[in-house]
Formats: structure tokens, sequence, C-alpha cells
């Protein structure tokens, strides 16, 4: 089985606060979007707020902030482990095993989800990330609207991370899962294509879209985004929303 190709599928991009290249939060964003360029095949579909040093006041201020400049390009907002500044703002939540972990205690998951669902707008999304194939078999049976799977390739951008999975396991995995598959991980260009050919729905990226000035943000962002939709068009299957 082949998981359905989203409306969002592309670049997924996340940005991350303090941005690495010390851009304000606007200015990156602004750099991501492409402002001057917008297409549908681009930008990055998706954008996450990424803000583990925020505390949820600050996150939720951001979420406001940005949320506006993200639609307005066309893209989605997703808000990193902040279920409540996702709720609030923006289009969707993105939650780790960790977040979910914590989240529902003793619960179920998928009572803990179904409660999720009824509380939030229509055509909220909610991610979850996976690094097993034992998770990846577990989230098959959630109500969550893609996973991620990483890290593909070892990373610079998050100090507590899980072993490599690969591009071969990657493959495996969307074949399997029901849901969108999101890969992240040490990926730029070449990598980020070779996870497309997997059949992945997304390439998730920090370090690949870090760039000194908007505009080297920018130029990175719309190659990036262009390459990814063509490649993942080029597979043949219709996006079904
Ligand atoms: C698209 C995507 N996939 C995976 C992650 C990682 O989430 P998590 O494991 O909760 O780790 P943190 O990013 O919260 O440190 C992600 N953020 N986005
Ligand atoms: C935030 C995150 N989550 C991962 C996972 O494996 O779930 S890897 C990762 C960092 C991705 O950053 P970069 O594109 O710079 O490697
Ligand atoms: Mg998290």
């Amino acid at each position: 089985m082949r998981a359905r190709v989203p409306a969002w599928r592309g670049l997924y991009a996340i940005l991350d606060l303090p941005h690495a290249g010390g851009l304000e939060p606007a200015a990156a964003l602004a750099g991501l979007l492409g402002v001057m360029e917008i297409g549908p095949e681009k930008a990055p579909t998706i954008v996450q707020l990424r803000a583990k040093h925020a505390d949820a006041a600050e996150r939720g201020r951001l979420a406001r902030e940005l949320a506006p400049m993200v639609r307005a390009a066309g893209a989605l907002l997703i808000v990193d482990d902040d279920v409540e500044a996702a709720m609030a703002a923006a289009d969707g939540v993105h939650l780790g095993q960790e977040d979910m972990a914590e989240r529902t205690g003793d619960r179920p998951w998928t009572e803990w989800l179904a409660e999720l669902r009824r509380a939030a707008p229509p055509g909220f999304l909610i991610g979850l990330s996976t690094h097993t194939r034992a998770q990846v078999e577990h989230a098959a049976g959630l109500d969550v609207d893609y996973i991620g799977f990483g890290p593909i390739l070892r990373t610079r951008s998050k100090l507590a991370q899980e072993p490599a999975v690969g591009f071969e396991e990657l493959e495996t995995v969307c074949t399997v899962s029901p849901h969108p598959v999101v890969a992240i991980g040490g990926l730029g260009a070449e990598e980020a294509l070779r996870c497309a050919r997997a059949g992945a729905a997304g390439a998730a990226m920090i370090g690949a879209l870090v760039g000194a000035t908007e505009a080297e943000v920018r130029a990175r962002a719309t190659t990036l985004a262009t390459a990814l939709r063509h490649a993942i068009d080029a597979l043949g299957q219709p996006p079904s929303r």
C-alpha cells in the first residue's frame, strides 16, 4: 500500500528559533516563503514553527504573528510540540513520541487523539514523529494526518536524536504506512530528492534552509521547493486533497 499524496506535498520547512543564521523570525519566514516569487511550486507548502526555548506565551505570540504571513503565501503553519498555541493560531500541530507520552499519561493514544480531533477546527493537521518500524506500525492505527520519519541521516540540528534510519528503510516505510510520510534529518537537496523518489510526501529541513540573509534563505527554499514538487509529482500519483 502507498499512502495518498496530500495537497501539501513538497518542502516542509522548519523555522527553528532562535534562527541559526541570526535572522529575526519574520525575516527568516519571509525568506522561506519567497515572498515575491510565490507560486504553488516555488515555496514550501508547510512551515513548522519550532521554538524549543520559548515559553508558552512567546510561542503563542510567534504563532499569531507568523500565521498570516504563512497563509498569505498559500502555505500551512504547523506548531511543534504546543497543542494550545497550534489550536489558537495555526493549521496543525506536530507531536513527537515523548510529547505524546507526556500528554496521554496512562490513556490510550487513540482516545486522546479523538479528543484532540473533536476540539480542533476542521482540517487541523496532526503530525506524529516516528523513528522505528514499530512506531510506524503503531501510528498506522492512529488518527494522524502524516508521520515524520527519521532521522534519515545524522542531523546537526537535534542533540537527542535516534539512530539514523537510511533511505532503504524510508522506502519500506513509505510502502507500509497508510499515512503520508515526511522524511526528516540530515537532508540537503540531493538527499531530499532521494526521499521523494523513495515515496515520501515531504522532506522536512532545518539546516539546509538556514542563511545569513533573507535573500539567501529565499534562494535555498525556492530551489528546494521547486525540485521537490517536480520529483514527487513525477511519481505520477495525483494529490488527494
Ligand atoms: C516533520 C517533523 N518530524 C519530526 C519532528 C521531531 O519531533 P520530536 O521528535 O517531537 O522532536 P522536537 O522537534 O520536538 O525536538 C519534527 N519536529 N517535525
Ligand atoms: C527536529 C528533528 N527531528 C528529527 C527526527 O528524527 O525526528 S531530525 C530533526 C532535525 C532536522 O534538522 P536538519 O534538517 O538540520 O537535519
Ligand atoms: Mg516534540
